[in-house]
C-alpha cells in the first residue's frame, strides 16, 4: 500500500523532473541546470556542453529545501524584518572588507609573527576567492529565482550560486583564525557561530541553494589545509618577507 504509493510517486516526481515541471507542492526540479537558463526551468535544449546533470532527488530536495529556509529573500517574505540584519551578516563575510582588512593590518604589522599570519592569510582570501570564480563559471549553476540580486560589490561571476563563497570563506577564515589567534573559549565559540551564521544567511536570504552552502564549507575547510600546506615564511619566500627590511 503506502510503499508502493511512495514508489509511484516518486516516479512521478522523477518524470516532472526531468520533464522540468512542478508537482504540486514541490519547486519546479529540473534534472540539470544550464547557466543561461533559470533553474527549475527544462534544460533539454540546453548545449550539452553547459549542462551540469545531478540527482533528480537530490536536486529537488536541494531546491524545495533552499525556498523553505529563504525566508528574508525578500520585503513579503515571512521573516522580512531580519533582512536587514542578515545583510550586515552578508557584509561580515564579504571578500572586501576582508581583504581590505587584512592588507590594511599587514601594511601597519609591527612583528614579523603578525607579518607572516597576516601574509598568509592574505594569500589564503585571494586563493579562496579565485578558486570559487573558477568552480562559479564552470558549474554555472544560476541564483535561486527568489533570490533578489541586490549584492554589493560583486564581480562578474557572481551571478552564478554554486559554491557560496561566502560560505567558503566563513570556512577558510573560521580555521584559520582558530589555528592561528590565542583567543578565549567564548570568542572561540563566537567564531564557530558567525561561520554558521553567515553560511545559513545564504539560504535565508535566498542568495543560495542548501548544496551551494554546503559544498562551499567543505571547500574553504579544504583550502585551509592546502594553504597550510603551502605556508608562506621567510623560509620558504625570502624576496616576498625582504620586501620589508627595505
Ligand atoms: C581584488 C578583488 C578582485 C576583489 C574582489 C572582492 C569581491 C568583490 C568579492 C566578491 C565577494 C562576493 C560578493 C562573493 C559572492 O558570495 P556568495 O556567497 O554570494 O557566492
Amino acid at each position: 500500500g503506502g510503499g508502493r504509493w511512495r514508489r509511484s510517486r516518486r516516479r512521478r516526481r522523477e518524470a516532472a523532473a526531468r520533464e522540468g515541471h512542478a508537482l504540486p507542492g514541490h519547486a519546479s526540479p529540473p534534472p540539470c541546470w544550464d547557466g543561461d537558463r533559470e533553474e527549475g526551468k527544462s534544460c533539454s535544449q540546453g548545449r550539452a556542453s553547459r549542462r551540469v546533470r545531478i540527482p533528480t532527488a537530490l536536486l529537488a530536495a536541494d531546491l524545495w529545501a533552499s525556498r523553505r529556509l529563504g525566508v528574508c529573500a525578500a520585503e513579503g517574505s515571512p521573516c522580512a524584518a531580519a533582512r536587514p540584519l542578515l545583510r550586515l551578516v552578508e557584509v561580515s563575510g564579504h571578500g572586501l572588507p576582508w581583504l581590505l582588512g587584512t592588507a590594511y593590518g599587514l601594511w601597519r604589522s609591527g612583528s614579523a609573527a603578525a607579518r607572516e599570519v597576516l601574509l598568509n592569510l592574505l594569500f589564503a582570501l585571494l586563493l579562496d576567492l579565485v578558486l570559487v570564480a573558477v568552480v562559479k563559471g564552470l558549474v554555472r549553476r544560476p541564483r535561486p529565482a527568489h533570490n533578489k540580486m541586490d549584492m554589493f560589490a560583486t564581480i562578474s561571476v557572481d551571478k552564478y550560486s554554486f559554491p557560496s563563497g561566502h560560505a567558503t570563506r566563513a570556512a577558510l577564515v573560521c580555521r584559520f583564525v582558530l589555528h592561528h589567534l590565542v583567543l578565549a573559549a567564548p570568542l572561540r565559540v563566537l567564531v564557530v557561530l558567525w561561520a554558521l551564521v553567515v553560511s545559513l544567511s545564504r539560504v535565508m536570504l535566498g542568495r543560495h541553494n542548501v548544496t551551494d552552502v554546503l559544498f562551499g564549507l567543505l571547500l574553504g575547510y579544504a583550502l585551509y589545509s592546502v594553504v597550510q600546506y603551502c605556508w608562506l615564511s621567510p623560509l620558504s619566500a625570502p624576496a616576498l618577507f625582504a620586501l620589508w627590511s627595505h
